[in-house]
């Protein structure tokens, strides 16, 4: 009886937090993984693939940009190259910017949503066409946020990308559903990372108040109110990549609160 056949996964934003920690559960669930980033974050995924490979696990670093469409299609190539074929893509990789909005310019903006939106819209199409080509349907998870369901002072520009996630997720899902293909979001509350570590600092410089504040600020909203680790996002992300997770098409699903299905 011949062994099952690796799945394999792209994981974006893999050199640090959360997308680290996804990359490594993922690799520890038995996946092959692709760890991609930014050419200046290469260093960081090679550490990653060392602690992969340590643990006999299969990884490769692919340097991406996911802002561009072409370096996202090389990302997938790549992969299919070295794996031969694609199952899991995980589009993590974000950023974050804390302004009001009326001390925000349309470039801030700008750049938020070539990241956050434009790059899992690149993201999640690559996937798509090479799961589509290999008529073996596939799972494509993405990177949304509590932003994404309750603004947040501050961080206006941020829950715009993140609402938009939340939408791309839900009509990719129909669409793609009749090829097998799941499409999820996940919308964490406060993770310690060093994105919330930014997103903590300027909250406190912009309102004066002490550190710490943006827990509070956060906690009286729909989030928990605790900080989050990365692992937790991870063992999330595990189950949307599992076979078991084929009903959750097109929902966005919140970690910080509960499910949320709508
Ligand atoms: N940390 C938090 O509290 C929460 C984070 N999220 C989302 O989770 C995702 C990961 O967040 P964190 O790990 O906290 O952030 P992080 O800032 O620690 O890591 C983000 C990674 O994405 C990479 N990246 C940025 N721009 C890129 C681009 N153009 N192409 C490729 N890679 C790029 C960065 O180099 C970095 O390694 C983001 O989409 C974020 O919006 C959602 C909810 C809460
Ligand atoms: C950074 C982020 O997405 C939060 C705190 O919701």
């Amino acid at each position: 009886m011949t062994a099952p056949r690796q799945r394999t996964a792209v994981i974006t934003g893999a050199a640090r937090g959360i997308g680290q920690g996804i990359a490594e559960r993922l690799a520890q669930d038995g996946f092959a993984v692709a760890l991609a980033d930014l050419e200046s974050m290469v260093e960081n995924l090679e550490e990653v693939r060392g602690r992969i490979e340590q643990a006999g696990g299969r990884a490769v670093v692919v340097p991406t940009d996911v802002t561009d469409s072409q370096q996202v299609d090389a990302l997938v190539g790549r992969t299919v190259e070295e794996f031969g074929q694609l199952d899991v893509f995980v589009a993590n990789a974000g950023i974050a910017r804390v302004a009001p909005l009326l001390e925000m310019s349309v470039d801030d903006l700008d750049a938020l949503v070539r990241v956050n939106l434009y790059g899992v819209f690149n993201s999640y199409r690559s996937a798509a066409r090479q799961m589509i080509d290999q008529g073996t349907g596939g799972k494509i998870i993405g990177a949304a946020s509590i932003a994404a369901h309750k603004g947040f002072e501050m961080l206006g520009g941020y829950s715009v990308t993140k609402w938009g996630v939340r939408g791309l997720t839900q009509v990719a899902a129909q669409e793609w559903a009749k090829h097998g293909i799941t499409v999820n979001a996940y919308c964490p509350g406060i993770v310690g990372t060093a994105m919330w570590d930014l997103i903590d600092e300027k909250m406190t410089e912009q309102s004066g108040e002490e550190r710490g504040a943006a827990l509070e600020r956060f906690s009286n909203s729909i989030s928990l109110g605790r900080v989050e680790e990365p692992r937790d996002v991870a063992s999330f992300v595990s189950y949307l990549a599992s076979p078991d997770a084929d009903y959750m098409t097109g929902q966005s699903v919140m970690i910080d609160g509960g499910i949320v299905f709508n």
